[in-house]
C-alpha cells in the first residue's frame, strides 16, 4: 500500500488556476500522461479544427483556400501567436519545417554574420540533432568555415568565460537537457557570448510552452523549437525559428526557396530573400498540421506564463516528496537538478532497470519515457497534468516495485521507439 493523500491532492486540484485547462484535452483513458514533454496531448478543438480544414477548406473550397483562409499567412500567424510564449514582439518568429532543418538555416545564417570566425560551441550532451546539424554544415562549408567544439555543461556552467572567448562564432545551446532536465541560466550566457562576440542560437524544445522564455529581453539572435511537445501541435508538427529583428536587414539562409523570396508569386528567376522573417521559410507550408498547431495554441489564451511554471515545479516537486514518502527515493537516483530553478519541467532517475520499469509503468497506465543508457523520464504539463495525475502515478509506480513486476519477460524487450 502506497501513502499518499488523495484528498489532499484532490484539495490541490481544486484550488488550481490551471484546472479547468485540462478538459480542453482528450485524456486517454484511466491514464496518467507524463510524457507531454516528448508528444503533447490532442486538444478538442485541435481535433475539430482538423475536420474543418480536411472537409470545408481543402474539400469545399480547394485551392480558393490559399486565399479564402489565408493559408498562405499561416507560417506567420503561427508564428506571431508563438512568439509571446517565447518573449518576443511579433514579426520574428515563423512555424516551418523541423527544428532540425531550422538550426541548419539559423547556424548558416549566424556564421555568415561572423566574418572570420568559424567555431561553434556546444555542449557534448546537447540533443544529437543539433550537433549533427553542425556537423553536416561543417562537411559542406569546410572546417574553416565551421568547426563545432563541444564542451562539457558542467565546464560551461562553472567557468564560461574560459569557454566561450572571442574565436568563438556561435554558441548553440538547448535551454532544457532533454536528458536530466538541467536549464541553463540563458540570459548570462547569452550576455557573456554577446561580450566577447560570439552570437547565440537557443534551443527551446523543452522550454516553449512549459515556462517563461524571454527570448527579446536576453538579446537571443536565434531560436529554434519544436511544437510537438508543450505546445500540443501532434506528431511530426511544424517546428519554429526566431530571428531578431536586429538581424534581419542581413539575413541571408542557404535554403533559399520560393516561399522566402520577397515576392513568391512573381515567380522572378532570381532569388530576392524577403526582407521579413518570412525569408526563413523555404517551401510550401504543410496546410494541415499548421492548422493543428494553430488551434492548439488557444489552449494558452489566458495563460499566465509564470503560473504555468509555478505549477509545473509544484508538480515535480510532489512527485520527489512522493517518491520519499513511499520508500521509492532511495532506489532511483535523481539526475534532475535539487534547486528548482535550475530544472525544467521534467524529473529524471537513473535506475539500472529503467527500461523495463518503464515499460510496467506504461502497462499500468502511467506513460513516462526511456532514455539511454538507464534514466526514466517523467514530464509535466501544467494544462492538463493534475496533483491527483502525480498521486496516482507514484501509487503505481509503488506498486511495480514492491511486487517486482518489471521483471516479466514482457517488460525487457526493447521497442524502436522509447
Ligand atoms: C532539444 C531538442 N532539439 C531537437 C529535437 C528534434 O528536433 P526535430 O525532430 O524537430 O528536428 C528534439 C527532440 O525531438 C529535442 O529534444
Ligand atoms: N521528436 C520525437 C519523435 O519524432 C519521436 C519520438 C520521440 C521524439 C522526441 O521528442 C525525442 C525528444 N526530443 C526527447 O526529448 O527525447
Amino acid at each position: 500500500m502506497s501513502s499518499i493523500d488523495f484528498a489532499t491532492l484532490a484539495r490541490r486540484d481544486a484550488d488550481d488556476p490551471l484546472a479547468a485547462k485540462r478538459s480542453l484535452f482528450k485524456i486517454p483513458a484511466d491514464t496518467v500522461y507524463l510524457d507531454g514533454n516528448s508528444l503533447g496531448l490532442l486538444t478538442h478543438q485541435t481535433a475539430q479544427r482538423v475536420q474543418e480544414v480536411v472537409q470545408a477548406q481543402w474539400g469545399d473550397d480547394a485551392i480558393k483556400s490559399w486565399n479564402l483562409h489565408d493559408w498562405v499567412d499561416l507560417p506567420l500567424s503561427v508564428g506571431n501567436k508563438i512568439a509571446p510564449l517565447i518573449g518576443a514582439e511579433p514579426g520574428q518568429v515563423i512555424c516551418c519545417d523541423s527544428i532540425s532543418v531550422n538550426l541548419f538555416k539559423a547556424l548558416s545564417a549566424a556564421l555568415r554574420l561572423q566574418d572570420g570566425r568559424n567555431t561553434v560551441i556546444s555542449t557534448a550532451d546537447n540533443f544529437p540533432t543539433d550537433l549533427y546539424m553542425v556537423q553536416g554544415l561543417s562537411e559542406l562549408l569546410g572546417e574553416q568555415r565551421c568547426q563545432l567544439q563541444l564542451v562539457d555543461e558542467a565546464d560551461l556552467l562553472a567557468d564560461p568565460q574560459r569557454v566561450i572567448d572571442e574565436t568563438t562564432a556561435v554558441v548553440l545551446l538547448t535551454e532544457v537537457n532533454f536528458r536530466t532536465g538541467r536549464r541553463l541560466p540563458m540570459q548570462q550566457l547569452i550576455a557573456q557570448a554577446h561580450a566577447v562576440g560570439a552570437l547565440v542560437i537557443v534551443d527551446l524544445a523543452h522550454s516553449a510552452g512549459a515556462m517563461p522564455v524571454a527570448l527579446d529581453a536576453w538579446r537571443a539572435d536565434f531560436a529554434v523549437g519544436c511544437t510537438y511537445k508543450y505546445l500540443n501541435g501532434g506528431p511530426g508538427a511544424p517546428a519554429f525559428i526566431y530571428v531578431a529583428e536586429r538581424h534581419l536587414t542581413q539575413l541571408q539562409q542557404p535554403i533559399a526557396g520560393w516561399f522566402g523570396h520577397a515576392q513568391p508569386f512573381a515567380f522572378d528567376p532570381i532569388y530576392q530573400p524577403s526582407p521579413t522573417v518570412k525569408q526563413m521559410l523555404s517551401g510550401t507550408p504543410s496546410v494541415l498540421a499548421m492548422s493543428a498547431v494553430d488551434a492548439a495554441l488557444d489552449a494558452f489564451v489566458d495563460v499566465d506564463l509564470q503560473e504555468l511554471r509555478n505549477k509545473s515545479l509544484a508538480l515535480s516537486e510532489l512527485f520527489l516528496e512522493l517518491l520519499e514518502a513511499n520508500g521509492l527515493a532511495g532506489s532511483f537516483t535523481c539526475i534532475s537538478p535539487s534547486t528548482t530553478a535550475e530544472r525544467g519541467s521534467q524529473l529524471s532517475f537513473a535506475h539500472p532497470e529503467a527500461y523495463a520499469i518503464c515499460q510496467a509503468l506504461i502497462d499500468a497506465k502511467v506513460i513516462a519515457d526511456f532514455r539511454a543508457p538507464n534514466y526514466l523520464r517523467v514530464g509535466f504539463t501544467p494544462l492538463y497534468t493534475s496533483y491527483t495525475d502525480i498521486g496516482t502515478a507514484v501509487a503505481r509506480l509503488s506498486t511495480i516495485m514492491q511486487q517486482e513486476s518489471y521483471r516479466a519477460p514482457r517488460f525487457q524487450q526493447r521497442h524502436a521507439v522509447t
